[in-house]
């Protein structure tokens, strides 16, 4: 097997476990092929993912060569083309700053957080729209209200967003029948469908546009990496999972792909018992602030488990605009704090 051979080959190799290639994900840096043995040298965006892809290729190509030597290309250079990530295409121009919200795992609160943190952004006087990229559990429209919204399009063939609290809205639980209509997509189905939500929703200008990403770390958050200048990360954890590798995974693809990290909010991070006041650090204290220090990124706040938060949100009431003082009070210094941790255009 040739060089072009074996390029041909490694483009056309899957990711494990994604729906896209190795090609498509622009992974392959340099490959060559002298004698019998080959040298790749990858772009991938994290060891995981250098990892995944080094044993991948070693499985699929390890009878064709006498040597394989597959290596990750140096992050710190100049020139790097991370994947497309360093200097990443840009689906929506009309958003001057774009925030992406993740979590390790699903159901720490990620969506809540979103969903307030683009209000109380939209309270300072901010033009900003929300994106629903959690294509496996859109809750965007619930917690807004807008669940039994249907699509719509405008004369231009674009789709209309929702709107309330202040905000644009795009959900890609919109595009189904019934709010509860499973989201049985393959993910390069969903990333196709993310990318039509970037360019042919009818946002207008924005300031700032929300993504509540789906948790983890897979195809969809590098595809976002890839299609858009991410200004800021957001991480949301609970204490229970501070430690996990799932949030520290999270973390770090992306410094990985170089998104400035805006930090880390804690939810769900104490309890307060409504009769006595008394506050009850469930499961322990400190953890976000360990975390934080070890990555070096800011703690933007603590927001406690807290029953009206619950109910609120389920309800389609944001704390954020209907919540007492104090609930207000946890998002509203959240987006205090990214607005000073990152430098955004404003
Ligand atoms: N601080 C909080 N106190 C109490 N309940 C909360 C808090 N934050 C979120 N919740 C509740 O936790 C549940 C999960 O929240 P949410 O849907 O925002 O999580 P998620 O991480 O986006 O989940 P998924 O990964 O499933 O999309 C919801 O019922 C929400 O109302």
């Amino acid at each position: 097997m040739n060089t072009k051979k074996l390029l041909e080959a490694l483009n056309a190799l899957p990711y494990p476990g994604l729906s896209r290639t190795l090609g498509e994900l622009k992974l392959i840096s340099t490959v060559k092929v002298v004698d019998n043995s080959a040298s790749i040298e990858l772009l991938t965006v994290s060891d995981d993912s250098y990892l995944t892809v080094k044993s991948a290729i070693e499985t699929a190509f390890e009878k064709e060569f006498t040597a394989l030597n597959i290596t990750k290309k140096a992050l710190v250079q100049k020139d790097t083309n991370y994947g497309n990530s360093a200097a990443p295409n840009n689906r929506a121009p009309y958003a001057a700053n774009v925030i992406a919200v993740t979590s390790g795992k699903g159901g720490v609160g990620k969506s809540t957080v979103s969903v307030n943190l683009a209000i109380a952004l939209a309270q300072k006087g901010y033009r900003v729209g929300i994106l629903d990229a959690d294509v496996y559990g859109p809750n965007v429209p619930r917690l807004t209200n807008t669940d039994l919204e249907k699509i719509k399009w405008n004369d231009d063939n674009q789709i209309v967003p929702s709107e309330n609290y202040g905000i644009k809205i795009m959900s890609v639980a919109l595009t189904t029948p019934t709010s509860d209509t499973p989201l049985v997509w393959r993910s390069s189905v969903a990333v196709s469908a993310l990318i039509q939500f970037l360019e042919d929703v009818a946002w207008g200008e924005l300031d700032f546009l929300v993504i509540d990403m789906p948790p983890g770390t897979g195809d969809i958050q590098l595809t976002m990496a890839q299609e858009l200048p991410i200004s800021a990360g957001v991480i949301v954890t609970t204490p229970q999972l501070v430690a996990s590798d799932d949030v520290s995974r999270a973390i770090r693809m992306f410094q990985d792909i170089h998104v400035p990290m805006a930090g880390l909010v804690e939810n769900m991070s104490y309890f307060v018992a409504p009769d006595t006041g008394t506050r009850y650090n469930i499961f322990g204290s400190g953890g976000g602030e360990r975390l934080a220090e070890r990555y070096n990124i800011p703690l933007l706040g603590q927001i406690p488990l807290n029953m009206d938060i619950r109910e609120g949100s389920d309800n389609g009431e944001p704390p954020v605009v209907l919540g007492n003082n104090t609930l207000k009070s946890y998002y509203k210094e959240i987006v205090e704090n990214m607005l000073k941790a990152v430098k955004f255009k404003v």
